[in-house]
């Protein structure tokens, strides 16, 4: 492990792997044919030092060719659930009194681990997500930047903190500092399914939090291999407890308990306001309110007016629709452009979507399958509703392969209010609208409930200063894709019915799991 004296260099994100060149492919493929010779396995819980096999099993099975198990994994009942959050419970009164920068160097040798094995994390969520190299190695370089950045992070709370700048008071030392809440629940997605729960995970940990950790159903192996290098590197036992279950039954009882501390959930807005309603109720034997970071869906969309580039436009249109199949809560599953350059914009479009070829993630093909029945079901449902709301330019339907493979759909014509407008569809589906002007334009992107990401492409930079005050989102950005933010760089989040705009990779984002202690002692 890093010395602890060590200096810390600054962060820097972890750069992508260039997969055009052949000995990048090459190690791509190695890590896809060492992680198929592990496919089938069985996957404990993790309570304490515990490894616990259940008689219930989720069995997560590759979306692109449903006949390939990837592995089966250990389910919780709630009586299994109880005993993490008593596990977590106990570690937190001694995990509490380590120092920050221990806890830190945790995370920095997790991230140094990773790394070294960035390949066949990434080769494990092409198995089980379906997600393309490019995709996978993006979420891998998250997830190591996320370990890398709250490390860095909570060091530098721990140290500003002694020092913050408070109002000085002749006769008295005054310190504010940062201390930790208790145990976490924390629930990620199944989309980003190694850097959100590695993200949402570590944040907590490194602030000195124990978790319970309830991971997204439908990717718990890719998960568990996290688990597994955090104990690996040492991380004491029950600090990070792993009960994958059913949302209902152990995501309630968990979020319920009075021992519940904090919930960290990113997920979709119906779980999240559910999760909302059930944490403001207090339960017998509580004595706080539980807080709550609620990361939650988005219908966002991309902005042309007549002046914007507008290859570079369509090019950021497509890429927002259709990376990792639309299934990114950044998705831009809208555009909106001015009436003088639609034809051109909607053209281009049109050509660059109709180019996406669908197959076998593990082929590397651009676009793969969607995640699951459910989502290929709800997805193709969307597409019907599409047919009536507007013009169908592109795709249309399922599209082969043994897996739940949906060609990228590009509706044009569409009402801002229709529900290929409204409604998030987490899918290859794209919907066009016409706006007067750019103001208009403006106007049909802020009418939804939701405020995740944007963008707006313009060359006229009177139009651009409107536009970062008036476009109402999260994540803005000017002239360029919607989708990928940087830890770090791009603090991500969002307004309205998208959540509590936690700004994850951000400055901001440990406090949320922390609360401000004051000591005042008399000289
Ligand atoms: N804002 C963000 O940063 C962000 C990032 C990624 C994904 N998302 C959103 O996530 C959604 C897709 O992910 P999903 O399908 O996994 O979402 P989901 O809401 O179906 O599930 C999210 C997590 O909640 C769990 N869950 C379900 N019911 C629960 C309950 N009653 N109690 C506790 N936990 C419960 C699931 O098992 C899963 O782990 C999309 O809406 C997407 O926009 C948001
Ligand atoms: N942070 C990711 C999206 C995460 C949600 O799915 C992005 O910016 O594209």
């Amino acid at each position: 492990m890093t010395q602890l004296t060590q200096k810390v260099a600054p962060f820097a994100t972890e750069p992508f792997t260039d997969f055009s060149l052949p000995e990048n492919k090459q190690a791509m493929e190695a890590a896809l044919a060492k992680v198929k010779n592990e496919l089938g396995k069985s996957y404990p819980l993790h309570i304490g030092s515990d490894k616990i096999e259940t008689g219930d099993k989720i069995v997560s099975i590759n979306p692109g060719n449903v006949d390939q198990t990837i592995g089966t994994v250990s389910k919780a009942s709630k009586e299994l659930a109880e005993q993490a959050m008593q596990t977590a419970v106990g570690a937190f009164e001694t995990w509490k009194r380590v120092p920050a920068r221990e806890r830190a160097e945790f995370l920095f040798e997790a991230a140094k681990r990773m790394r070294e094995r960035k390949h066949e994390f990434s080769a494990w969520m092409v198995y089980e997500a379906g997600k393309n190299y490019a995709e996978a190695d993006a979420d891998t370089a998250e997830a190591i930047d996320f370990m890398e950045y709250y490390a860095r992070e909570m060091i530098r709370l721990s140290e500003t903190s002694i020092h913050q700048p408070l109002v000085k008071l002749e006769g008295e030392d005054n310190r504010l500092t940062y201390i930790p809440l208790g145990v976490g629940v924390v629930i990620p997605p199944w989309n980003f399914p190694l850097a959100i729960c590695v993200g949402m995970t570590t944040a907590a940990i490194v602030s000195g939090n124990t978790v319970v950790l309830k991971p997204a159903s439908t990717t718990p192996v890719i998960a568990h291999k996290f688990v597994e290098l955090m104990e690996e590197v040492g991380l004491p036992a029950g600090v990070l407890n792993f009960i994958p279950g059913s949302g209902a039954e152990v995501g309630d009882y968990l979020t319920m308990h009075p021992k519940t501390r904090f919930i960290s959930f990113t997920g979709s807005k119906e779980v999240g306001l559910h999760i909302n309603r059930l944490a403001a109720q207090t339960s017998e034997g509580q004595i706080w309110i539980k807080r709550l970071v609620a990361e939650m869906g988005g219908k966002d969309g991309i902005v042309v007016d007549e002046t914007a580039d507008l290859d570079a436009a369509a090019a950021a249109i497509v890429a927002s629709a259709f990376g990792f199949q639309g299934q990114k809560c950044s998705a831009g599953s809208r555009a909106i452009i001015v009436e003088s350059v639609y034809d051109k914009v909607v053209d281009k479009v049109a050509a660059l979507a109709s180019k996406l070829t669908v197959g076998l993630p593990e082929l590397n093909y651009p676009i793969g399958p969607v995640v699951d029945k459910t989502s290929y079901e709800r997805i193709l449902g969307y597409i019907e509703i599409g047919k009536t709301e507007g013009r169908l330019l592109v795709g249309g339907g399922a599209a082969e392969g043994n897996g739940y493979y949906i060609q990228p759909t590009v509706f044009a014509d569409v009402d801002g209010k229709a529900r290929i407008m409204q409604e998030e569809i987490f899918g290859p589906v794209l919907a066009i609208a016409k706006a007067k002007d750019w103001k208009h334009a403006i106007e049909m992107f802020n009418d939804t409930e939701f405020g995740l990401t944007g963008a707006f492409f313009s060359a006229v930079e009177e139009r651009i200063e409107e536009a970062l005050e008036t476009v109402h989102c999260g994540n803005l950005y000017i002239n360029r894709k919607c989708t990928g933010a940087l830890v770090g760089v791009h603090p991500f989040g969002g307004f309205n019915m998208s959540g509590t705009d936690s700004k994850a990779g951000g400055h901001d984002y440990l406090l949320l799991f922390t609360q401000a202690k004051l000591t005042s002692r008399k000289l």
